[in-house]
Parts: C-alpha cells; structure tokens; sequence
C-alpha cells in the first residue's frame, strides 16, 4: 500500500522560483505544450551514462539539450526539450515543478493532461502509476486535488480506462466494459460507457486505481490479465456547481501512460508482428500528427486518427488547456530512446514556434530560443521536381506556409521516415522547402468519382487539372486518387491494418451508464471550434477534412512500409541512417517494389486500401458526424439529419451498409449523389 506524507506536498506557487511562469509557453489562448523528459533511474548507480545533458543554467534553464554517447561525433547532435530529469530526480521533484502549479486551473474548469511516452520499459508506468515506495504522478496529484476540493467543497471523481487494439476499456468495472467515443450534436466527446466514480481522499483513490474494486487488478502489470501492451489513462474530474448556470464547471486532469514505443522493424521478444507493432505505435504518431496541426494551426486536427487522441480531444483542443509530454529515455544504451528524444524535440520546436509568433505580435513571451537539432532533414536522394510529381504537387499558397511553419513532426526525422520517399508529409514539406516554382498541377475529385466508387470503376471519374485548389483538398484527393486505383482484391493483413483505424462502436455496453454525465465547458466550446477548422473557405463540407483523415490514416501505414530495410544495427551504425529500399523485397502479387517510380506506388503496392473500407469510412461519417458535418452533405438537411441522430441515440452504430441510409429515407441514388462533394 502506498503510503503518502501529505505534508511533503504543500508547496506554494512562490516556492518554484517562478516556475510557473517560466513554463507558461504563450499568452495565447490555445493548448500550452511542455516537453520535458525523464532519464529512468537504474539500479546499478554506477553504470556508465550515454546521454548527456545540457543545462545552461541548472535547473533554471529555459531549454536543456539531450545528446547521446552512441552516435559517432560527425553525427552527435543535441536534442532541445524545455527539461530533463536525471535518474536520481524522483517523481516528487517532476510532480512538484510539472503538475502541481497548475492544478488550481483544474478547478478553474481548464484541462491539463501529462502524456508520458517512450521505449519499452523506460520507465512510464512508475512515472505515471508508481509504486509502493515511489507514489506516481497520479497518487501525487490525487493527494493535492482531494485536500482542495474538501476545502472549495468541489466535487472530485475519477475514470481510468485502458486502449488495446484501438478498443477502449472500463478499468473501474469488474467486468472488461467496452468504452465507445461519441460526438454528441453540439460536437461534445462522450465517453459512453466510462465510469465516474467519486473520491474523496487518497486512500480511495488507491483502492479504486490498484485494484480494490477488481481482484484481479494489481499494480504489477505483468500480473493483470489484459495484454501488456497497451495505453493507460486517468481522467480526474474536478466539478463545481456555478451559480446562476445549469451547467457545472468542470475540469479535467488526464494522465496517460502511452504503450512502449518500438522500432516495428525489429524483432521483439514478444513476438508481435509488424504490422501489430505499427498498430501500437500508431497512437505516439497521432499524437504527434495531431500536436502538429495545433502548433501550426492548421484547419482541420485529426484528433480522430487514435483511441487515444480522440478521447483527449477536448483536452488537446480547448481553450487554456496544458499539455505536459514526458519523453521517458532508458538509461541504457536503447536506439529507440533516440528516436523518442528527437520527437520530444520537435513537439518542444513546435511550442516555441506558437511563443515566437506569440512574441512578434507583441504578447509577452521569454525569447524563444533557436533549435539547433530540430532541423528537417529532408533526403537529398529526391530532387524537388521528384517530389513534387510525387505527391500532387501544392502551390506555395497559405496552407503551405502553414505546413512549413509547424513542420509535420511525423515523416520527417521518425528513422523509418528517413525513408522520406515513402511519406507524403515529408514530400509535402520538401516540395515547399525545396521552393518549387514550377507549374504545378492538381488532382481534384468531383461526383461522378464518387459514384464511379460505388459502381466499382476504379480508374474513371478523375479529372487532372490545373486548377488552384486548396492544399487540403489536394491531399485528400490524391488518397482518393490513389485508394481507387487500389481496389483490387487483396490479402488479409493490409486490409486489417486499415480496418483497424475504423471509428469503433461497441456492441458490448452492458456496463452501467456513467455516473456523472456532466458536460464541460471547453468540450462544448471544442465541437463548435474543430467544425470551424472542418470548413474552408470554399464552404466545402467536412468530408473533405475526413478524406484528409483518410489520408493521414493511410500515411501511417506508408511510412511504416517493410519494404524499408535498415542498415544492419552494429555499433558502427548506431545513429540514425536513410532505410535502404530493398530491390528484391516483393510486394503483393509478386511485384517488385523496387520498379515502383515513387512512394506513392511503393506503399500502393505493398498495402493496397480496398473499396469496401472506404464506404465503411464514409459509413462511419454517418455513425459519427455531428449534425453540422451531416448538414454539410448532399441530400441532408435539417430533418435528416435530426433523424440520423436520433437513430444513433437508439442504437450505437445505425449504418452499417449504405442500404440502412434508406431508414432515413435516403434511396440509392440519393445515397451515390450524397457522397459526393458539394
Ligand atoms: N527509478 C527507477 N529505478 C530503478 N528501476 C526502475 C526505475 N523506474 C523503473 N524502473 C524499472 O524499470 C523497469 C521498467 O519500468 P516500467 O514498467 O515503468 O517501464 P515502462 O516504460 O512502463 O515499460 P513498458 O513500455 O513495457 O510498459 C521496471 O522493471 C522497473 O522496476
């Protein structure tokens, strides 16, 4: 049993040395990102460091940078996060200067989320979840939390769930319950399924979180009967009751313990497969994609890319919200500690580039400090004019300015990514870094595409032209392009693969409803902020953001092609090195990767998407979509979309074939026409 000496806790806001402010990252009013990480302690003191790190000024330091001993000099290069903290800093001293400062803004209704993330064993559940001698992050807080809601007399109630295989589960119920994510009309998350279980002191908390309410749930991870690899999370719901209003305020802390990366390429003891470890993975490169289009603000956030993002939607989201991201490093030698840093690095770039902008505007913000490590490194191995005829081709118009500023954190320095062949984001980057002033042309779908889809003529319907369209559309229409002229029959694993990013509604709901299904007041604001990005100028519907969530879908799935062979891993080759494509790796059918012209056609041949996953996604726009995004389709108006609405509070997921839209009176015709773009 944890034992907690309260009294350690009792640190005022002046006892950080002006840490406070130190860590607020910008006066604007969006999702404030820290990056720090964290060196796991090691049993054996004495073992030899491999990273260093820099503190310019101790533990005053605005940035430290990270640099490891087993890169070769010529290639050593320093990775900038806002802190590290050394294997001999416990828990206390990251609660202390990380959480603790801004938990009264949880009980000013704003939501603060710390996601630790990294290799296998780096240490994240003990950071997170603790033990026995060393409480965690979430018993810390906890402890803090319950002693101001007794003295404010708020309410405090926790949910932890757990997401294996894209399924969120009720870890507070004696039964595994299945967790669905519903958009409710006015664009607000809910969690159905998810318990809220109130607490009052620590020591409830830590019956709950340990196992009390179920036997077979202990802190030993090993010992718990879900499989091991998986994320974790813990909301704390901080509600207060408002004066004069219906709605209480409600604020929410999220701690999430994200699955241990790992380099899908290598062979794990577990003996996962490929494509499973992609899949695990999939939510860190969600997370990054999704921290990316907020840094750089961009018009549509794919928080449903993941379980996981999606069900932080209106904590990454909303306004005055915090993110603290903990990248956990081994503290031994772990290539895969070396990739984690340098995404930790480029999260950390992206926060600085909000301050910067923050600054220019005249707001107040520290000086923003140059990131040395955090330059794109772009392959030399393609020419711009390759690149371009690769991927579409964009026009350097405003949203490639804003693709540029925010760097795409995925698909640029990821070591599978160095094959930056085989990722459209990186190509994307690279056709606006390299300066492209050639004539350009773009792929634009239109309706008949859309209907040749469904009568299954692949390659007619699209029009090449050389119309200047939006960067978005762009994209989404090269996916489409692409998922079209892919719709051959194909084998079991890719289409799994696709499946598996498939919003999904469980059936198994018998678990009781929630507690407390009260709302908060950034998520109500977060439906109605995400549909504004959903719309561009044009007016055009947020299908088009869905095909670009298609498209980033299936851009996980490129960048994380075996056809990319690594150099071989000795000693030599340590550092990250450009994946070599191998000539005599044979995609489907037999084809040689190797002649395909362009990433595209490489990752089109070794995971082909079928016709039928894309009516399910559209299928899942249906079962999703708020009543704005519905009303934005051809053929639904206001009744329809009340009536698809109210079909989905009946039942979960109303639309499973495009025949159950005739249940809204929509007839086959109606159905081809509505798939179309406005
Ligand atoms: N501060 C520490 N000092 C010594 N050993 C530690 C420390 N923190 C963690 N460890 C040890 O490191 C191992 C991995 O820790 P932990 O389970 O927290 O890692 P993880 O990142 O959550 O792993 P996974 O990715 O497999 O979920 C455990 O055996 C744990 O006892």
């Amino acid at each position: 049993m944890l034992s907690i000496a309260h009294s350690r806790f009792r640190v005022s806001r002046s006892d950080f040395g002006g840490e406070v402010e130190k860590t607020k990252m910008s006066s604007k009013p969006s999702l404030k990102i820290r990056v720090v990480a964290k060196i796991r302690g090691h049993a054996d003191r004495e073992t030899k460091r491999w990273i260093s790190v820099h503190k310019p000024s101790g533990e005053d330091s605005e940035t430290v940078a990270l640099s490891f001993d087993a890169q070769s000099a010529s290639k050593k290069e320093s990775h900038q996060v806002h802190y590290c903290y050394e294997p001999n800093e416990d828990n206390d001293k990251i609660y202390i200067r990380e959480i603790k400062p801004f938990i009264s803004e949880v009980f000013d209704g704003h939501n603060f989320t710390t996601i630790a993330y990294g290799a296998r064993g780096s240490g994240k559940t003990c950071l997170i979840q603790g033990s026995g001698e060393s409480p965690g992050l979430t018993a810390l807080a906890i402890e803090d939390i319950t002693e101001k809601a007794e003295r404010l007399e708020r309410l405090v109630t926790i949910s932890f769930y757990e997401i294996y295989q894209e399924q969120v589960y009720d870890l507070l119920k004696s039964e595994r319950a299945a967790v669905s994510i519903l958009e409710d009309a006015q664009g607000k998350i809910k969690l159905k399924g998810l318990s809220q279980v109130p607490i009052k002191t620590g020591a409830e908390f830590r019956k709950l979180y340990f196992g009390g309410c179920n036997s077979n749930r202990t802190l030993n991870k090993t010992a718990y009967e879900l499989p091991k690899r998986s994320h974790r999370g813990l909301i704390i719901h901080v509600t207060s009751l408002v004066e004069n209003t219906d709605a209480p305020l409600v604020g929410k802390l999220n701690f999430v313990d994200l699955t241990g990366y790992e380099d899908p390429r290598r062979k794990s003891n577990d003996g996962l497969s490929f494509v499973e470890k992609s899949k695990i993975n999939k939510s860190l490169y969600a997370l990054q994609n999704v921290l990316h289009a907020l840094n750089a603000n961009e018009n549509h956030v794919p928080f449903r890319e993941s379980k996981v993002t999606r069900l932080l939607q209106d904590s990454l989201g909303g306004l005055n919200n915090r993110l603290t991201v903990i990248a956990c490093l081994n503290p031994l030698f772990c290539q895969d500690s070396i990739y984690i840093t340098s995404l930790a690095s480029r999260i950390c770039q992206g926060s600085h580039q909000i301050a910067m902008e923050s600054a220019k505007k005249g707001k107040t913000f520290e000086k923003p400090v140059v990131i040395s490590s955090s330059k794109v490194r772009i392959s030399q191995s393609a020419s711009g004019k390759q690149i371009r005829s690769r991927v579409g081709l964009l026009r350097k118009n405003a949203s490639c300015k804003s693709i540029m500023k925010g760097k795409k954190l995925f698909g640029e320095t990821n070591d599978m990514n160095n094959d930056v062949k085989a990722s459209s984001n990186t190509a994307v980057a690279s056709t606006v870094e390299a300066g492209a002033q050639e004539e350009e042309t773009s792929v634009s779908a239109d309706a008949s595409s859309f209907e040749s889809l469904m009568h299954g003529d692949e390659k007619s319907g699209f029009s090449v032209t050389k119309s200047m369209v939006s960067s978005e559309k762009q994209i989404s229409s090269t996916v489409l392009q692409h998922t079209l002229e892919n719709t051959e029959p194909q084998n079991g694993d890719v289409s799994h693969h696709c499946e598996e990013n498939q919003e999904e509604v469980s059936s198994n709901l018998s678990c009781r409803e929630e507690a407390l299904p009260l709302p908060n007041r950034d998520a109500g604001s977060m439906g109605k902020e995400n549909w504004k990005f959903f719309v561009n100028e044009g007016g055009s519907p947020p299908l088009t953001a869905r095909l670009q969530e298609l498209s980033n879908s299936l851009k996980l799935l490129y960048s994380s092609t075996p056809c990319v062979k690594m150099p071989n891993e000795n000693v030599e080759a340590l550092e990250p090195k450009t994946p070599i494509i191998d000539s005599n790796v044979q995609g489907n059918e037999g084809k040689n990767i190797a002649n395909t012209n362009s990433p595209w056609a490489a990752s089109r041949t070794c995971y082909p998407a079928t016709k039928n996953s894309l009516i399910q996604e559209y299928l899942r726009i249906f079962n999703s979509a708020s009543k704005e995004e519905l009303k934005g389709l051809r053929g639904i108006g206001e009744k329809r979309a009340t009536s698809i609405l109210q079909l989905r509070e009946k039942s979960l997921e109303p639309f499973k074939s495009l025949d159950d839209l005739g249940s809204v009176g929509l007839s086959a015709k109606q159905v081809k026409k509505m798939l179309a773009i406005k």
